[in-house]
Order: structure tokens, then C-alpha cells, then sequence
């Protein structure tokens, strides 16, 4: 991103949240970011279930009051299906840097969600900053393959039967 700058929602559930926390204050700290809304939960003692946080993060993005979502639980993979579930949410976890790159080149993954017991929290601070220094290229070869999951969500392109190319 050049002159834009992001408006970057953070969610954990209570196995998260200190990743969440940690990234919180990097992107407070970084110019790119314009905007930081964080949705909870803000202590590893509220038991709030990871589903809810997800969920309510990634209406913000599907809403257009933020950009990318970055979220935080244990492994990184019940925020992922949960956020899934909002129209419109292409969510993944990725623990390595070309992972990440693919999420937002080839995928246009608004969120990134990462597991505070899989990963260390250098790796996943570092992996949080590279997440925003990424742009999906709506002309590029992988766009169509995008509005072809955008098509599988909204019944556009479900032809019963068959496997088109792209
Ligand atoms: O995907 C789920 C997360 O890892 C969560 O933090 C822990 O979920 P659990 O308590 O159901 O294992």
C-alpha cells in the first residue's frame, strides 16, 4: 500500500489475545495503519467464545468500516471458519511468509488469523506487518478464480454438475 493507509480490525479469543495485544501495539506504531479497531476480548479471563469474536470482526470489514481483520486463537483455524461464515470473508490462518503473500495475492484475503499455540510471537508479529504490505491486483490471472468463490457464495456461478475451468 502507497498513500492508502489501512483500517485494520484485531479479534482473539482468550488463547489469543496476548498475540493479539502484542500486534495491536506494532500497528499502532506503523504509518501504514490509519486505524485500529480492536473487537476484544481484552483478557485472557473473558471466556468469550472465539465464533463470536470472529464474527463480529469480520462485519466490520464486510460493513466497509475496515479493511483487513487480523485474528488470533489458539490455532488460528476456529476464527478462520467463523469468519468465513460473513459474506463476502475470505479468511485464513498462514503461518509462513509465502502463505501470507498468497492470502491477499492469490486468495484476496481480507482476514489473517493465526494460532497463539502453534506459532512464536516474533513469527507472528512479523507475519502481521507483511499481511498489510500486500495488494490484490484485480487484473491479475487470479482474480477470476476469486469472483469464482464470490460466485460459489452468492449462487451467480453454480452451474449443478459441472467443473468449469475457471
Ligand atoms: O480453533 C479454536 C481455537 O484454537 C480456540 O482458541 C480453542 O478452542 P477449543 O477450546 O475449543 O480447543
Amino acid at each position: 500500500m502507497t498513500d492508502l493507509q489501512w483500517r485494520v480490525v484485531l479479534g482473539a479469543d482468550e488463547a489469543g489475545v496476548s498475540y493479539k495485544d502484542a500486534i495491536k501495539a506494532d500497528l499502532l506504531e506503523d504509518p501504514r495503519v490509519k486505524e485500529v479497531i480492536d473487537v476484544g476480548v481484552n483478557a485472557d479471563t473473558d471466556k468469550t467464545a472465539y465464533p463470536h469474536v470472529a464474527v463480529a470482526a469480520a462485519r466490520k470489514i464486510a460493513a466497509g468500516e475496515a479493511d483487513r481483520g487480523i485474528l488470533v486463537c489458539g490455532t488460528g483455524m476456529g476464527v478462520a471458519i467463523a469468519a468465513n461464515k460473513v459474506p463476502g470473508i475470505r479468511a485464513s490462518v498462514a503461518h509462513d511468509s509465502f502463505s501470507v503473500e498468497r492470502l491477499v495475492l492469490s486468495n484476496d484475503g481480507q482476514v489473517l488469523t493465526l494460532g497463539e499455540r502453534v506459532i512464536g510471537k516474533e513469527l507472528a508479529r512479523r507475519l502481521a506487518k507483511e499481511f498489510l504490505g500486500y495488494v490484490f491486483d484485480t487484473s491479475s490471472a487470479s482474480a477470476a478464480k476469486v469472483d469464482a468463490i464470490t460466485g460459489y457464495e452468492t449462487g451467480a456461478s453454480d452451474e449443478a454438475g459441472s467443473v468449469p475451468s475457471c
